[in-house]
């Protein structure tokens, strides 16, 4: 148990030193937005190459002033400030901050880049929490699709910005919302770096499984790197991570020291002592596993003096707990108290909680060989205090993640919920739009038919209509014809005579009609029958009945009117044909008629008897014999 907590207090340490103490932004810089930021230097070459280089102002056009928005302009004061951010922080810091109240007018993808740019100048100059402040306001939006890479560049230093917070939780989140974005970016570096702090980040969290399923994918980014410092820090912290996994297996230690060993070439090749000097004290812990004290010797001397030569103290405070342990296995315990001694006063001094563990073990036990049971008690409950704070953090950081794990999952299985109620909802709507548009072809099937049945109802009755009026009507003059005439004309009379009202009756023939056929054609007898009709029409009241009776005689109704009245629209009659003008017919003749008049008297019970005396009337009127008494009056044509 002890062993393994202090395995994993190696590799924290490890990652802490190779990605964050002494190195936080750089290491941010190395593996964050390689496209944007190109292929400037590792840390110790971001260093060299601010001070080897003065490109300030030479390059870029301070925006001083600004009093109108050139977006053409600012874009070229974001490229140029990307292109220098390695050599010149301050002035990129200074740049940033004046074109950062034009942050929203900008368009999303140099607001992207500029954030980038800006968040990184401030993690640079430690001010952690501007950074975290600015790319969290971008963190929940989400990116169209077109600006995925750029959105992942900001992820991805969050995640460096939490880490450097020591907010494994917050890291592990961020971390956690890049990885599926990560095969659609396809920036190796990005993956790396994502990977590593992945890894490093769960091994800090115990969860070794979890931890492993990354490694095997940082190992695999190893292939696509090819810049030294990289590979160094990926084949280094694969090792670590596979440690962790392996270190009790007997079988597996050397292909622990193989990693090891790659992983000190490739930091050889990337020419980091710091890195280099990790990986030997992580191949001294695997031999000393195995007890085999001269390998260990010689990879820990090794680390001692490149530790030494680099005046890298927090690696030195770790190099004596190795060489503390190698002499006590030796048997040289006071040299193993002097290592041990020297490990604590470093931790004391820097405060790193896990060397302290280390040291304040390595003091108990060196001191419990030495029979000094009250140092060996001492240190012993050092190191339990050391141990049991750093332990409640883990726990504490545990607990954080455990719930925030279980929000998150809540939060899915909430969003699940919803979706599936969406498309529950989707799929109801989908039916009652189905039966709704059902329903709207049978209402407008329906309104159709009630419709087209009215049109019929409407069209027969009007078909019946003008058939019945083309049954009544004569065709050739329009006006009743003889069975219509008679029909109505007893209805009419036998109302009148109900109401006990005047009913009168004006008969006419007219006069050699045979003779108007022979002389100018059937066709003009068929224009003096039109025209005899037309001109006594107007003379009509609206309650009398003009009847064609048949050929040449007509007959009018007068219900209402006496024999006085009836004579004078006979009279009138009369006239309307002597004065009418023939020459439209294309012949110029004279029209005259016959006229009997009558008016119904009380034994008529029926029409016909008046008609029988119109038509006697007539007869007389024909052989110009006047004849007039109460029954009837005979018009002379
Ligand atoms: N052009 C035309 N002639 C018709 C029509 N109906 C009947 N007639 C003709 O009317 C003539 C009637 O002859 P008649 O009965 O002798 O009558 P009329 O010649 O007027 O002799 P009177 O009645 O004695 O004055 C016949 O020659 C029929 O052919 C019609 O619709 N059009």
């Amino acid at each position: 148990m002890l062993a393994k907590n202090r395995l994993r207090a190696k590799v924290s340490i490890f990652i802490f030193n190779v990605l964050f103490l002494g190195f936080v932004s750089p290491s941010l810089l190395i593996f964050t937005s390689a496209t944007a930021i190109g292929n400037h230097g590792s840390l110790h070459q971001s260093g060299s190459m601010a001070s080897e280089s003065n490109l300030s102002g030479m390059v870029v056009d301070a925006p001083v002033g600004i009093t109108h928005v050139n977006m053409a302009q600012i874009e070229a004061w974001v490229s140029q400030l990307e292109s220098i951010r390695l050599m010149d922080l301050e002035q990129v810091a200074v740049e940033t901050d004046k074109l950062l109240p034009l942050l929203h007018q900008m368009p999303l993808v140099l607001q992207y880049r500029f954030v980038l740019l800006k968040a990184q100048s401030w993690a640079m100059n430690g001010e952690m929490k501007s950074a975290q402040k600015l790319l969290q306001t971008y963190l929940d939006k989400t990116p169209p699709e077109s600006l995925i890479a750029e959105y992942v560049n900001l992820l991805v230093l969050l995640a460096g910005v939490y880490s450097d917070l020591d907010e494994v939780v917050n890291t592990l989140q961020v971390l956690n919302q890049i990885v599926p974005y990560l095969e659609r970016v396809d920036d190796v570096n990005n993956e790396a770096y994502v990977y590593m702090l992945m890894v490093e980040m769960l091994s800090r969290m115990t969860r070794d499984q979890a931890a492993q399923q990354y490694t095997g994918k940082l190992y695999a980014t190893l292939n696509k790197v090819i810049k030294p410092i990289r590979r160094c820090y990926i084949s280094t912290i694969h090792a670590n991570a596979v440690t962790n996994l392996i270190e009790h297996d007997i079988n597996q230690r050397d292909h622990l020291v193989r990693l090891f060993t790659d992983a000190y070439h490739e930091c050889e090749l990337a020419n980091d002592n710091g890195t280099k000097s990790i990986n030997l004290r992580s191949l001294t812990h695997i031999y000393l596993l195995d007890n085999r004290l001269i390998s260990a010797k010689k990879s820990i001397d090794e680390a001692y003096q490149m530790a030494l030569a680099d005046n890298n103290t927090s690696e030195l405070g770790f190099i004596y707990v190795h060489l503390a342990d190698i002499a006590k296995r030796e048997g040289k315990l006071i040299k193993a108290e002097k290592y041990a001694l020297q490990s604590f006063e470093i931790a004391t001094e820097l405060g790193t909680s896990i060397l302290l563990i280390d040291a304040s073990l390595m003091l108990s036990d060196t001191y419990e060989a030495l029979d000094n049971t009250t140092l060996a008690l001492f240190y012993r409950k050092a190191y339990e205090a050391a141990s049991l704070t750093r332990m409640q953090d883990i726990k504490g950081q545990l607990t954080v993640f455990e719930s925030a794990k279980l929000q998150l999952l809540d939060r899915e299985r909430q969003l699940d919920l919803l979706e599936r109620e969406k498309a529950l909802y989707l799929a109801m709507k989908k039916m009652t739009d189905r039966t709704q548009t059902q329903m709207h072809l049978w209402m407008t099937l329906l309104i159709g038919c009630i419709c087209f049945l009215i049109i019929w109802v409407f069209i027969s009755v009007r078909q019946k209509g003008r058939y019945q009026v083309l049954a009544q009507s004569d065709p050739l003059t329009g006006i009743y014809n003889r069975s219509a005439g008679e029909y109505v004309g007893k209805i009419l009379y036998r109302q009148a005579r109900k109401e006990q009202r005047q009913f009168s009756l004006v008969s006419f023939d007219i006069d050699d009609f045979k003779n108007i056929n022979d002389r100018f054609g059937h066709g003009t007898g068929d224009w003096v029958l039109k025209k005899i009709v037309a001109e006594i029409n107007p003379l009509l009241g609206l309650n009398d009945i003009f009847v064609r009776m048949g050929g040449e005689e007509f007959m009018i109704l007068l219900p209402d009117i006496n024999e006085a009245a009836a004579w004078e629209k006979a009279a009138a009659c009369r006239l309307a044909l002597a004065s009418m003008n023939t020459q439209y017919s294309g012949h110029q003749f004279s029209v005259t008629a016959s006229f009997g008049v009558t008016q119904a008297i009380a034994p008529d019970h029926q029409l016909d008897t008046l008609v029988e005396r119109a038509d006697e009337a007539i007869y007389f009127s024909q052989m110009k014999v006047i004849k007039s008494d109460d029954d009837f009056t005979c018009v002379y044509s």
